[in-house]
């Protein structure tokens, strides 16, 4: 497997006042997988994300990617890991708001020694004609897609989006989730979304279902028609 959960628990507070954020759970992901995270609110997705992310420590328990356990790794060596392993989106884009498309990606584009071609990843995201536009001029979809740009263009090997499409309108949040499909096909990128929107678990290779910090279901090639039937 390339991403392992083992016996994962992150634990907040003391006493009477613990809460199990992850309570001693298990998952996997294998390469070059879209993988949705499902859950309801306060049911552990961002702590998983951030943990696996690179962004904070379990309390116990392992978190092995690609070999290498990242709980066991210093704060200079995560640090590498998420600047050369990783790209992530968010909700809320993120974008530098005093640089164009162009010079938003560019910047990313520096920080590793081997980036993607900066005209190839902004055409196949339709960006082009907003090549020289400001975050400000353009609409949500497009400023999601220019932070897609701008994780992908590191080469990253997986690419972690938290709610990517949560202030999206229907068909902004499609477009969107067609261009991720199309950096995973393109790239082969291993995608991780984490998610309350069932919709989103359409387009899976793997859906994991996590409630109140334990991962219930980890269904590879789901059938879409199960997918319809969960509950969150
Ligand atoms: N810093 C913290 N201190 C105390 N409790 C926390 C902290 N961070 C998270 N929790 C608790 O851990 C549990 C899991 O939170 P988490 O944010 O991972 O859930 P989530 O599924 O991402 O929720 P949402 O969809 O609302 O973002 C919740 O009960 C939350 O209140």
């Amino acid at each position: 497997m390339f991403i392992e959960g083992k016996e994962l628990v992150k634990k907040y507070g003391k006493g009477e006042a613990t809460v199990y954020a992850l309570d001693h759970t298990d998952f996997s992901m294998e390469k070059s997988e879209i993988v949705v995270i499902l859950g309801p609110s306060g049911s552990g997705k961002s702590t998983l994300l951030n943990i696996l992310g690179g962004l904070d420590k379990a309390t116990e328990g392992s978190m092995i990617v690609d070999g290498k356990d990242l709980e066991k790794m210093s704060a200079k060596e995560l640090e590498i890991y998420r600047r050369e392993k990783l790209g992530f989106v968010f909700q809320s884009y993120n974008l530098t708001p005093d640089l164009t498309v162009r010079e938003n990606v560019e910047m990313t584009a520096e920080l590793v020694k081997d980036p993607l071609d900066v005209d190839a990843l902004i055409e196949n995201l339709g960006l082009t004609k907003y090549e020289k536009h400001f975050p400000k001029e353009l609409s949500g979809g497009q400023q999601q897609r220019v932070a897609i740009a701008r994780a992908m263009v590191k080469k990253p090997d997986i690419l972690l989006c938290d709610e990517l499409t949560g202030a999206l309108d229907t068909k902004s949040s499609k477009d969107v989730l067609r261009r991720v499909q199309k950096m995973n096909d393109t790239y082969k990128t291993t995608v991780v979304i984490i998610t309350h929107n069932l919709n989103i678990a359409q387009m899976a290779d793997r859906i994991i279902k996590i409630t109140d910090g334990k991962v219930t279901s980890n269904l590879k090639n789901a059938d879409k028609k199960r997918v319809e039937e969960m509950e969150l």
